[in-house]
This record gives structure tokens, sequence and C-alpha cells, in this order.
């Protein structure tokens, strides 16, 4: 039985999910029968002459034909409804949308266990980490105290160019833009708030809470930093029983840090646990093939689910329960940017 797939969006990562399932064609029982995108000129549609391309992502969510939705086109509005109304019609959903499932990504995952199909999201925090996937499934009997990573890869990349290659925070930002690391509009990526999104989805699925995006204090790199060894940092840490602190922002780091090796447009969570004490994942956080490998990766597994005829439940959604924290800012600095203890 061959899978359909409705694909919203053929930009940097729908273009690397196709090029992907190109690659490896024809292993995979799955056909991306359509997609939606704004723009088709001659050019998009020689590239991808295979696949009928529309500019109404609606009929493709609507098209009774396809099993799966993969959704890489961005923003919010106007596709929560596209999504709840896949999920409403019984398709499975896979998306790279972190600015949805930061706001809106436990009612999806609710609606997609109540129509009895897959919500996926492990490309929207960290490309290609499987970080999702860790948290939901290796803390079983551990207690996770705290998340310090670094989540935006065009962020680290401006770092690590202006202070390694002595670039010029524009020219570094363009470059990023062109290697289809920074989004659409890179004012997320610099502001920390791309940062803060996916610091949402990490502490809902560390912690068993979903804070409001106003409930993480946020600082961009788009200032003034210091001549040091600067991260742009997401952290989660329990204090106490009952106390979360949260933040995102630059952060100077100590060279016997492992964060602070990690250059480029690269990723990396340090994750400290009562028992299994620390533990760190690295890998790139950005760019066309990296993300596209977790959208796939979502997408195997799917897959397997489907055939096997169980409903899948990626990252444990329908066990978790929900946690009584207390969201707390960090300790404020008094002068300059904080230095991760
Ligand atoms: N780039 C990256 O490294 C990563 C991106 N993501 C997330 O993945 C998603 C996609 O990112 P990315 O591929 O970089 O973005 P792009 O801007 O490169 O691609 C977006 C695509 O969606 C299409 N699109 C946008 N709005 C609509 C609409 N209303 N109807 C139909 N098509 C639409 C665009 O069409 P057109 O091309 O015609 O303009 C384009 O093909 C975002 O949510 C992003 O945050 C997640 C992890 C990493
Ligand atoms: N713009 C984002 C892309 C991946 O989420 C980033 O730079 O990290």
């Amino acid at each position: 039985m061959t899978i359909k797939i409705g694909l919203l969006g053929l930009g940097t990562v729908g273009g690397g999910v196709i090029d992907i399932l190109r690659a490896q064609h024809p292993a995979w029982p799955v056909q991306v029968t359509r997609a939606a995108v704004r723009h088709i000129t001659p050019a998009r549609q020689a590239q991808y002459s295979n696949i009928p391309l529309t500019t109404d992502a609606a009929s493709v969510v609507a098209d009774s034909t396809i099993d799966v939705i993969i959704e890489v086109m961005g923003d919010v509005d106007p596709t929560l409804p596209l999504l709840e109304t896949a999920l409403h019609t019984g398709k499975h959903v896979i998306s790279a949308n972190k600015d949805l499932i930061a706001q809106h990504g436990e009612e999806l995952a609710q609606l997609a266990l109540a129509q009895h199909v897959g919500f996926y999201y492990e490309a929207a925090v960290m490309g290609a980490i499987p970080i999702l996937h860790t948290l939901a499934h290796t803390y079983p009997s551990d207690q996770i105290q705290r998340i310090v990573g670094i989540a935006n890869g065009t962020s680290n990349f401006i770092l690590t160019q202006t202070s390694f290659f002595g670039s010029r925070y524009t020219s570094a930002l363009r470059e990023a833009q062109a290697k289809g690391f920074a989004e659409a509009d890179p004012t997320n990526d610099v502001s920390g708030l791309d940062a803060a999104y996916k610091l949402a989805i990490l502490t809902r699925l560390a912690f068993g809470v979903t804070p409001t995006i106003a409930q993480i204090p946020r600082q961009g790199i788009d200032q003034k930093l210091p001549d040091a060894i600067i991260k742009p940092l997401i952290i989660a840490e329990r204090r106490g029983p009952r106390q979360l602190m949260l933040a995102v922002g630059p952060y100077v780091i100590k060279p016997s840090n492992p964060l602070s090796g990690v250059n480029g447009a690269n990723n990396a969570v340090l994750i400290s646990s009562t028992n299994m004490q620390d533990m760190m994942l690295m890998g790139p956080g950005a760019g066309a093939r990296p993300t596209a490998s977790a959208v796939l990766a979502d997408l195997a597994d799917l897959v397997t689910q489907i055939r096997q005829g169980t409903v899948p439940d990626p990252y444990h959604e329908r066990t978790r329960s929900a946690a009584d924290w207390q969201i707390i800012a960090p300790e404020p600095v008094s002068t300059g940017i904080p230095v991760l203890a």
C-alpha cells in the first residue's frame, strides 16, 4: 500500500524532504501526491514535474486520497486551522513549525489522540537532533533537573562568524539566510523568540508544563556583546520542588563547558538528571537536509505504525501528566550579560 502525502510548503525544508525522498526512491512506500506553495513558476513546475502544485493549501488538506500532511510552510495563521482540519478528518500530521507547536501543540496533540492519528513534530526543535524523542523515551525512571542548550542555529552561526572570523553582523546574518538556516523573517532568530518557542516545547516534554511565551524572559544576540565565549542559550532549571526557572539569551560560557565548542549552525543540549546525570546531544540545528531528515524520521515511524495498525503517540502525550510549576525568571545581573554557572 502506498501512503499518500500532501506537502504544505516547498521551501528550504520542503525541498529537502523531496530531495531525500527522491534519493531513497523506491524504498519508501510513500508518494507526495500534491504540494502547496505561494508561488507557482515554470521553473518550479519543471523541478517538481511529478508533483501537482497548488497555491490552495486548504485543497490539499481537503483531498480525501491523502493520508499524511507534512506541514513545512510555517506561521500560525492559516496553518493552525489547516492542521486542525487535517486531524479532524483523520489525516496524520508531521510538522516542523515551532511557532505553532509552542503555542498550540498541546491542543493539537490531544486532538490527534482523540482522532486516533499521529501528530509528529521532532523537526520543530533543534533540527536533526532527536531531542523530543529522547525526552519522551529516555527519562521514564529519572527526574530531569536542568536542560541547557543552543537551540537557534542562526544565532550560533552569527556569533561564530563574528567572533572567530571577524565577520560583520549583517553579512553573517545574510550568510545564514543564504544557507537556509534563518526563518523567512529572521527577527525571531536574532531576538530569541525562535529559541523561546523551542524552549516552550522542550519544557512541556521535560517538565509537563507549557509556559506561555510571555513567561520566558528573553534576550537576543542583536545587541552589543562583550569579547568572550558567548553562546545563545536556552535554560530550563528545576529550583526546589515546584519552581522552574526559564531563560533565553546570550550567556558567557566557560571553556570547560562542552557547549563552548558548539559552533556554526550546530545546536546542542545538555540534560542533567538525577540518575543519568549529564547527557549531551549535538548536531546540525538548521538547514534543508538536517531538518528534512528529522521530518523523514517521523515519517518512517508513522509508516511503521500505519503498517502495524497502531495509533502513533510519538512523545507519549497520552500518559503525560500535567505538572503544577511556578515559572520564575533568572536572577538579574547587575552589569553585562550573565555567566552560565
Ligand atoms: N529552515 C530551517 O532550518 C528550519 C525550519 N523549520 C521550520 O520549518 C518551516 C518551514 O521553514 P522553511 O522551509 O525554512 O521556510 P521557507 O520560507 O523556505 O518555505 C516555506 C514554504 O511554504 C510556502 N508557503 C508559505 N505560506 C504558504 C501558504 N499560505 N500557502 C501555501 N504555501 C505557503 C512557501 O511558498 P513559496 O516558496 O512559494 O513562497 C514556501 O515554499 C517553518 O515552520 C520553520 O520554522 C524548522 C527547523 C529548521
Ligand atoms: N531558524 C531556525 C531554524 C531551525 O529551527 C534556526 O536558525 O535555528
